[in-house]
């Protein structure tokens, strides 16, 4: 594991928030079958994986204003209420049929677990979308809460909703560790005083990740735990 700062060793958790697109779940199939559904649905033009890749992460509203600006919309608030609408219908059609759960996430968060952290699950996907999704890939029971972007006033990168986990887990924000994929998880964090760790293979809106702002940057969640010293200085 990459540390970028040797002060992480010296923290000792008692909780994680863990992202879910992109950190837990590879996702960009179910978005690509929702949105191609909702765009065919509008007669407007299909979108790549690519392109959709590049726009996820800032909660379901951004992605779908992105994909219509993208697909050449004029009137993108005029068309919106129908492709929020057809796009809730897509999604909750297909939730988790195109999505795979990303190697070592089931044991890297055990292994937490058998160490004692208390998990919370916290996107930006709307709650009705990431419960189902949970339960689909068969992680659900491994949280205590699950939020998502529309639990709370503001989404990530606002450090509202990880204060808000922490609050509901009764554990201080210097003593949970946010692991995430993106910028939006990262800026939380250090708004809200979180320390936090970025998984190498996610959806970083097309930048790479090592260049955020983070305390370490690892390739599986197994990694959290092959390094006790991380965990328990
Ligand atoms: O924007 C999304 O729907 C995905 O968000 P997440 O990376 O916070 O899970
Ligand atoms: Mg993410």
């Amino acid at each position: 594991m990459h540390l970028r700062h040797s002060a992480l060793r010296s923290f000792d958790f008692d909780a994680a928030i863990v992202d879910l697109d992109g950190t837990m779940v590879d996702t960009l199939g179910d978005f690509s079958a929702a949105l191609n559904g909702m765009l065919a649905d509008l007669q407007l033009p299909a979108i790549t994986v690519q392109a959709i890749e590049n726009m996820v992460g800032k909660g379901s509203e951004h992605l779908i204003r992105s994909v219509l600006a993208h697909v050449k919309v004029s009137d993108i608030e005029g068309v919106y209420p129908q492709a929020w609408e057809r796009y809730q219908h897509h999604y909750l059609a297909i939730n988790g049929q195109y999505a795979q759960v990303y190697d070592g996430v089931r044991e890297g968060l055990e292994a937490l677990r058998a160490q004692g952290l208390r998990l919370a699950c916290l996107t930006n996907k709307p709650l009705a979308f990431a419960q189902p999704l949970l339960a689909a890939k068969g992680l659900d029971g491994l949280f205590e809460k699950v939020f998502g972007g529309d639990s709370f006033e503001r989404k990530k990168p606002d450090p509202l909703p990880l204060l808000k986990t922490c609050e509901a887990l009764g554990t201080a924000p210097a003593r949970t560790l946010m692991i995430g994929d993106s910028s939006n998880d990262a800026r939380a964090a250090r708004a809200a005083g979180c320390p936090v760790v970025l998984v190498s293979y996610g959806y970083n809106h097309g930048e790479p990740v090592q260049a955020v702002d983070a305390d370490a940057c690892i390739a599986s969640l197994q990694e959290l735990t092959a390094a006790p010293a991380f965990l328990h200085a």
